[in-house]
């Protein structure tokens, strides 16, 4: 079936089944149906594969599968989000960091491979006939809970380095029919690298469990440190550094075919340094698309339906901070620049959309008052409703609030729908933001702010006007967290190898722990 050439059918939308599982500070959190989890890892693959030929076969974005299904869900969260994970069908520990897909993922993310958390993981495997289980963790405490996981500070046993650690139920993944869209979360953590995004270090499960071993963010969110401020609300250069480094994030992901779909405050996270990690992902969608030429230096190959090779576009690229790896071929790279030089050219640079700007998804997710209004209508959305939660979150960093939150659920829907955008009198708030804000918050995605070109039209809006794009990673964050001290000697924690009881053998089979002090809180299990 050629998932890429789906068409949303809008009566799909009609057969929604809603399903509250939290309450909502922020309003509900939908989620895809497992059915759109499986299209979306197809077409994933597919797009994986079109990158790897570096051809572009035409300049149709690519539409995701439509499908609703009768059981899609409609998770309702406090600002918290869900994730989920693939179950094993093995009963045994299985250790996938150790096959040498995840194992060489180091290889795949040149931006991080200095990292001393390889270097502690590496450390670890060679110990250890080169897997990584749960006995080489050291549990501590809780960081917080999703829908039907939670996440745990962790240290790999003897190097001093500290891990968030993402545990998930297997068997409530499958209870829920969660398994796929667990999966797709995966496979995305498992893809990215870059600043602002997680990195995944390993995977691996037990009978009962499985776990994700990430980046640990001792800064907490976005919207604890909201709470934090004087009035609740960024002053405006605070909101643009949060919003350029998200903004970067996005764009990265969307040049990876990926549609995030979920942000809002608490999924920014804030790490040691003060810069900003987007995280949770089980709401995202993947799709395959083409880079479209907009203009060509070569007026030959402007053409709508023009095949052509990405590589020297590719070079061109000039709004991007860190460009996917798929694009990355030097040698091409090089060989197209001689050629320019040599025919003493200076031609116009051409201009590229990499991102799915025309995908399309009939899937009713996100949380109700960051919901853009096609997903409300169930008119099928593309990556316009990342810039539709963009100028919402803008907007709740500046004011303190989102734009159209209601007494109620159904309120705010209609309101996101139907009211007019309005701002506070106060806080005082910069033209320029509220400019943006305004273009963001067009209720019909053709309208609005960078629906065409994607995140370099926000890039070059006047309220990013000083930002320096290219070095914001070297930009002093407004709120850098206090220093994260961990005592690595204090006898606290779930140490695998620790003597009875230990905690991570309870956690192996399955038994209920009761947290006796601060750092014992694995309740989940
Ligand atoms: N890498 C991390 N570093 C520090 N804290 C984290 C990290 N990842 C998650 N957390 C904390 O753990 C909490 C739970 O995260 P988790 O991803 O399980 O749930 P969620 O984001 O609420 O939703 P979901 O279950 O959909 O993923 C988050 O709210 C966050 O505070």
């Amino acid at each position: 079936m050629p998932y890429d050439t789906i068409e949303p059918l809008a009566e799909e939308v009609s057969s929604i089944n809603l399903e509250y599982n939290y309450s909502s500070a922020h309003g509900p959190r939908f989620c895809p149906s497992p059915q759109e989890s499986f299209y979306s890892a197809t077409q994933y693959i597919e797009g994986k594969q079109s990158f790897t030929n570096t051809e572009v076969s035409s300049v149709r974005q690519s539409c995701e599968s439509g499908e609703v299904s009768n059981s899609c869900d409609f998770v309702v969260e406090s600002r918290k989000t869900n994730s989920f994970y693939r179950g094993s069908s093995g009963s045994d520990v299985s250790d996938e960091s150790s096959s040498s897909s995840s194992y060489g993922s180091a290889m795949y993310k040149p931006h991080k491979t200095n990292d001393v958390r390889w270097e502690a993981i590496k450390l670890v495997r060679s110990r250890n006939n080169g897997a990584l289980e749960l006995k080489n963790f050291r549990i501590f405490k809780r960081l917080g809970c999703g829908d039907i996981g939670s996440v745990h500070l962790a240290e790999l046993i003897g190097t001093r380095t500290c891990f968030a650690m993402k545990v998930m139920d297997k068997e409530v993944l499958a209870h829920r029919k969660k398994i796929l869209r667990a999966q797709t979360e995966r496979e995305i953590l498992k893809s990215l690298d870059h600043p602002f995004l997680p990195t995944l270090y390993t995977h691996f499960e037990t009978e009962k469990f499985s776990f994700l071993v990430m980046e640990f963010c001792p800064g907490g969110d976005l919207h604890a440190l909201r709470q934090k401020q004087r009035g609740k609300f960024f002053p405006e250069h605070a909101a643009r550094f949060y919003l350029a480094e998200v903004l970067l994030a996005l764009e990265y992901l969307h040049m990876l075919g990926i549609i995030y779909r979920d942000l809002k405050p608490e999924n920014v996270l804030v790490r040691q340094d003060g810069h900003i990690m987007l995280s949770d992902f089980d709401l995202s969608l993947r799709c395959t698309f083409s880079p479209t030429l907009v203009k060509s230096s070569n007026p030959i190959v402007e053409s709508k339906s023009s095949r052509y090779s990405m590589e020297p576009s590719c070079a061109n690229i000039q709004t991007t901070c860190f460009g996917p790896r798929f694009l990355g071929k030097p040698k091409k790279e090089k060989k197209y620049r001689r050629k320019t030089d040599t025919n003493n050219q200076v031609s116009p640079l051409p201009e590229l959309i990499v991102e799915p700007t025309d995908a399309r998804s009939m899937s009713f997710v996100g949380t109700h008052e960051y919901l853009a209004p096609e997903i409300i209508k169930g008119e099928g959305h593309g990556s316009a409703v990342d810039w539709w939660t963009f100028g919402v979150f803008l907007y709740e960093l500046l004011f303190g609030t989102t734009p159209f939150k209601g007494q109620g659920n159904k309120a705010t829907l209609f309101n996101v729908v139907g009211q007019p955008l309005r701002f506070p009198e106060s806080p005082t708030v910069s033209f320029a933001a509220r400019d943006l804000i305004r273009g963001l918050l067009v209720k019909e995605p053709q309208h609005r702010l960078a629906y065409r070109r994607g995140a370099s039209e926000i890039k070059q809006h006047p309220f990013f006007q000083n930002v320096n794009w290219a070095l914001i990673r070297c930009t002093s964050p407004p709120d850098v967290p206090e220093p994260f001290v961990m005592d690595f000697d204090c006898d606290r924690g779930f140490r695998a190898g620790a003597p009875a009881p230990s905690v991570v053998n309870k956690v192996q089979s399955g038994v209920d722990v009761k947290p006796s002090d601060n750092y014992l809180e694995i309740d989940f299990f």
